[in-house]
């Protein structure tokens, strides 16, 4: 039996996640619960998984949970503390599955004390890539990725040496604006970004994706998981979302991963890897798809991509910069408060008052994260 931390148990990945405990029925339990605000569905999944820890992220969010769980409330703690000690637990496996750099020092606490860390969260990668990485290396924990293309990218690295690799091929499905005409994208509302072709993921993730900055930052994240040097990597899109990403190898063989669209897959395989397991859900049906397409990324239309990819080679601060203007950006976007196009505009802009360096330490990245926020809503403010 299998101890896992959920984090982020309330969102779209964390709810999957829980499913498929559920299905393995016996061979994962759940002993630690991390969330948000949304207490509603923390106290079911409560009820259901019976968690020995959980942490909330705020003190109303304590007294909401207490009050709904009265005697039966298992140990709660609070805020960016309380998911450090959540990752800290005592666990096998953490799955990162919350949104956005509040998944740097969990991740961080998870390998330092060599848990299998199964990473859905990307922007600890692109924040702080290279100490997590290094930090995984000096405590033997393995980390396995949840995000799609690299459970993809992951599998079909099974099938050689990280030296034999000629390319990296992470596929992106265009997301909802790849057929609009470049001036239509000024008119485009929240729901039309929240429009995702084929998966239904948090908001954040989702405009990531809409944006293309999903795609810049799974570059990053691609980097750091596979040593992977940025002119190895290319950016194809695949509107099916099918080929979930590929390996190319010195002598031409391409491996893929191909499997429906569905986080339950990756998720599973990063909880029981090196095993597959049996899963019941609808399997690919080829000839229901017709045709897999492949086109090159319009990066005149989604700037983003270029201007993450341009970060992560840049290194130092600049990634995690980029990430933190994006967060606010997406944010205000949200919120209605910035249109579309404005989002590239502010991470870029935000990005422009990068004056070089490069962290030494973690607590430099967290510092750098804090700053560059601040930054980016000076810049919102300032409107443009
Ligand atoms: N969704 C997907 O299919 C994919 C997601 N990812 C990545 O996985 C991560 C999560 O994405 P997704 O599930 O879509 O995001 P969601 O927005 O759906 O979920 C975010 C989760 O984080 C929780 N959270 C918020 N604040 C805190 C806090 N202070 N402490 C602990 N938990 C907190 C939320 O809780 P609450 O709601 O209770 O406030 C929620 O459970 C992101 O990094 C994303 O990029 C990667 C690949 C695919
Ligand atoms: C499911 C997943 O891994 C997401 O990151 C997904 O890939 C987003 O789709 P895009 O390819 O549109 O960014
Ligand atoms: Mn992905």
């Amino acid at each position: 039996m299998q101890t896992v931390a959920i984090l982020g148990s309330t969102g779209a990945i964390g709810t999957r996640a829980l499913e498929v405990v559920e299905a393995l029925a016996g061979q994962v339990k759940v002993t630690v619960l991390a969330a948000g605000e949304n207490t509603e569905l923390l106290a079911r999944q409560i009820f259901q998984f019976q968690p020995r820890l959980v942490s909330v992220g705020t003190e109303a969010a304590v007294k909401d949970l207490t009050a709904r769980l009265g005697a039966n409330a298992p140990e709660i703690v609070v805020g960016d503390e309380g998911l450090i000690e959540a990752a800290t637990y005592p666990t096998d496996i953490v799955l990162n599955a919350v949104m956005g750099a509040r998944g740097i020092q969990p991740a961080l606490a998870a390998v330092r004390r060599g848990a299998r860390l199964a990473l859905a969260n990307k922007e600890c990668l692109v924040a702080a890539g290279s100490f997590i990485m290094a930090e995984a290396r000096q405590h033997g924990a393995l980390i396995v990725p949840v995000d799609s293309e690299h459970c993809a990218l992951f599998q079909s690295m099974l099938a050689g040496q990280q030296r034999e690799v000629e390319r990296w091929i992470i596929t992106a499905s265009g997301g909802p604006f790849r057929t609009w005409e470049t001036g239509r994208l000024a008119t485009a509302t929240i729901a039309d970004a929240l429009n995702h072709p084929n998966w239904n993921m948090g908001k954040k993730i989702t405009v990531d994706s809409a944006t293309l900055m999903n795609k810049g930052l799974e570059v990053i994240e691609a980097h750091h998981l596979f040593a992977a040097p940025y002119d190895k990597i290319e950016v194809l899109v695949h509107p099916q979302s099918i080929v979930h990403s590929m390996v190319e190898y010195i002598d031409g063989s391409v491996m893929a991963q191909l499997a429906t669209h569905d986080m339950r897959l990756p998720i599973q395989y990063a909880l029981t890897y090196p095993n597959r397991l049996k899963l019941s859900w609808p399997r690919l049906n080829f000839a229901n798809y017709g045709q897999l397409t492949f086109e090159q990324p319009d990066t005149n239309k989604f700037p983003a991509l270029d201007l993450a990819i341009s970060a992560g080679k840049a290194g130092g601060y600049a990634p995690c910069i980029l990430n933190a203007a994006n967060e606010v950006a997406v944010s205000a976007f949200l919120a209605g408060e910035i249109t579309f196009v404005r989002i590239a505009q502010v991470v870029e802009e935000t990005l422009a008052y990068e004056s070089g360096g490069a962290p030494s330490s973690v607590d430099d990245v967290v510092a750098m994260d804090r700053q560059a926020r601040e930054r980016a809503r000076v810049i919102l403010m300032k409107g443009g």
